[in-house]
């Protein structure tokens, strides 16, 4: 029976992060084997919307006032399709209050598989979970696991030969999507036709314990998160390698920046190119120096660990060889995928009238907790941050004022970039899905004094590199109806090649990516630049009181009073 409510306990407690799975397996105060009660809700899961039907129908909570709507689900679950039924004695109440019905459930269960269709309980199972998929649209789309073969340590050859030797290799993305029953495929292997040396294999492939992920020959990385690297550095090869330094201004935990060095890599130069990454979280920038070794680059790539970007001397020597910087500040986050996988039960209602067809989908509620004292008091701990969680999402709710922020955060980082004495080419990138964290800080950087003085522009759709050339899903004039309500939808005033020139990709189609964004932006090497270096200088110079509370605000997660600047990371 502690199963049951420790169950309910799990479902009920407030939200941590980290997966359902890892939630479970470090809440405390279980009586229940964690295991059980994973099973148990995720088969509940799903079944809920036939075991609601056939709870309401059957009249059950009315009957038992006892039982919530969560309990009533659970047990009559394990009452109907548990090999076993019930895990409790069979003179427990709670086994008692769904036993006392066993003819009606019986009956209203079968009248329910019958209305579909279907002529065995199997059958039901498949025609509900497609259902499911339908109505939440996933069956339209499928969320794979990408995985990148970086090419300091391994070749994209030398892994179809033995990581992925036993893996058949599929035309579609699609093809790698769960089945009916919802279960991840195995052994399945896309290779992604955009981005070079990226692979993409059913969801639930599980690399972490796998020789080449441990050594660092892939890495775990979504193929938005891709893109930046990839525009900045492109197809270049030992004919026609980069030229001149690379500085990640926003580095951790250092995806794109062990990217660049794999594109660098490939590349096979004679000259060892350096590369230059930051992040202003000392807490993050341990990761990311973790991340660089990992990957084999410490030999061309150095970590300054806690340094803004914003307060780096452009004119510094260290850097008077930087052609290409890749900016990837904080954003709002609004296009990354609900990763949380936590069961959203559709719910039985209890004094509804008979002839409702189906339980309506409605959020758990508090009072499912107060079930005859018997409920378990769990604490769900948060999950403690992996090196491949790349975005330091910002806690509080998203409205105009914040985007608003971050948006002028985001442009001075930009415009900081291009004044890199011999900065040719520099991208800007979000994982968010708003025009004004996108679009419109590129048409601010276009406008800027820095971009007009420098002669800079966008890196246009026939000059980017083959693959992403052919990525369909370009920049919006304005923004896409998304439902929330503290949000104004945005315009920009941009010309039609200049939203060519810029990437997009967004959550629910067919590319299997969450929402993400990039552009690129280019000057000629000759470009006349007409102020004298003391200006210039004034303009790149951070004054220092904000540097210091840049750098140090995300690991004390301070607020501060300068609008523009962005009040706390989530490390
Ligand atoms: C979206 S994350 C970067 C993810 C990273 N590019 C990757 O692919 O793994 C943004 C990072 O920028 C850092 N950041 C924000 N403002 C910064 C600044 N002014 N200087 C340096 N780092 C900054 C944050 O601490 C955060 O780690």
């Amino acid at each position: 029976m502690s199963l049951y409510f420790d169950a309910v306990a799990v479902l009920t407690a407030p939200a941590s992060g980290g997966s359902f799975k890892s939630r479970i397996y470090s809440a405390r105060n279980l009586r229940a084997a964690p295991a059980q009660i994973y099973a148990l809700i995720t088969e509940a899961s799903k079944w809920d919307t036939v075991l609601a039907e056939v709870i309401e129908k059957a009249d059950i909570l009315n009957l038992e006032r006892k039982l919530t709507p969560l309990l009533a689900l659970l047990l009559v679950h394990d009452h109907l399709l548990a090999k076993k039924g019930i895990a409790a004695p069979a003179t427990h109440w709670l086994r008692q209050a769904v036993e006392r019905h066993k003819v009606r459930l019986k009956a209203e269960f079968t009248k329910a598989r019958v209305r579909r269709g279907c002529g065995s309980v199997e059958q039901l199972k498949s025609a509900i979970l497609r259902q499911k998929r339908e109505a939440d649209g996933s069956s339209q789309f499928v969320y794979p696991r990408w995985v990148r073969v970086n090419n300091i340590r391994s070749t994209l050859e030398d892994q179809l030969r033995t990581t992925f030797a036993d893996y058949q290799r599929v035309d579609s993305l699609m093809a790698l999507a769960p089945d009916d029953e919802g279960k991840n495929k195995q052994k399945l292997l896309y290779l992604d036709p955009h981005i070079p040396d990226l692979v993409a294999v059913p969801y639930g492939a599980d690399f972490t314990s796998s020789p080449a992920y441990k050594s660092g020959e892939i890495i775990l990385q979504d193929k938005a998160s891709c893109f930046p690297a990839y525009l900045l550095l492109g197809d270049r090869g030992p004919a026609d390698p980069w030229q001149g330094d690379l500085v990640d201004g926003c580095a951790a935990p250092g995806n794109k920046t062990t990217h660049m060095a794999s594109l660098v890599a490939k590349q096979k130069q004679k000259t060892r190119k350096r590369i230059f990454c930051m992040d202003a979280s000392k807490l993050r920038s341990k990761t990311l120096q973790k991340m660089v070794t990992l990957a084999g680059a410490d030999p061309t790539v150095t970590v300054l660990q806690g340094q803004d970007f914003l307060a780096l001397d452009p004119l510094d020597e260290r850097f008077q060889e930087v052609s290409g910087l890749l900016l990837d500040p904080s954003c709002s986050g609004s296009g990354i995928i609900g990763r949380d996988d936590f069961p959203q039960l559709t719910l039985p209602q209890a004094n509804v009238p008979k002839v409702k067809p189906q339980g309506k989908k409605r959020k758990r509620q508090a009072d499912d907790q107060d079930d005859a004292g018997e409920q378990s008091k769990v604490t769900v701990e948060a999950p403690t941050a992996s090196p491949s969680d790349e975005n330091d999402i910002p806690s509080g709710a998203l409205d105009d004022d914040r985007l608003t922020k971050l948006s002028n955060l985001q442009a001075r980082i930009v415009e900081h970039a291009l004044s890199f004495p011999a900065a040719t080419h520099v991208t800007y990138s979000t994982c968010s899905i708003h025009l004004i964290e996108n679009e419109a800080v590129v048409a601010r950087i276009l406008a800027s004094e820095v971009a007009q003085r420098r002669g800079w522009r966008l890196l246009r759709r026939d000059e980017q590199p083959e693959g992403l050339r052919k990525w369909k899903h370009r920049g919006v004039r304005r923004d896409r109806e998304n439902g929330e309500s503290d949000v104004t939808p945005a315009e920009v005033d941009l010309p039609g090649d200049a939203l060519e020139a810029c990437l997009r990709c967004w959550t629910g189609d067919a590319e299997g990516l969450g929402g993400f964004f990039v552009a690129g932006f280019v000057r000629d090497a000759q470009s006349e630049d007409k102020t004298s270096p003391k200006v210039k200088r004034s303009n790149t110079v951070h004054d220092e009181t904000t540097e210091k509370d840049d750098a140090e605000e995300d690991d004390d997660n301070d607020d501060d009073d300068d609008d523009d600047e962005w009040d706390g990371f989530s490390d």
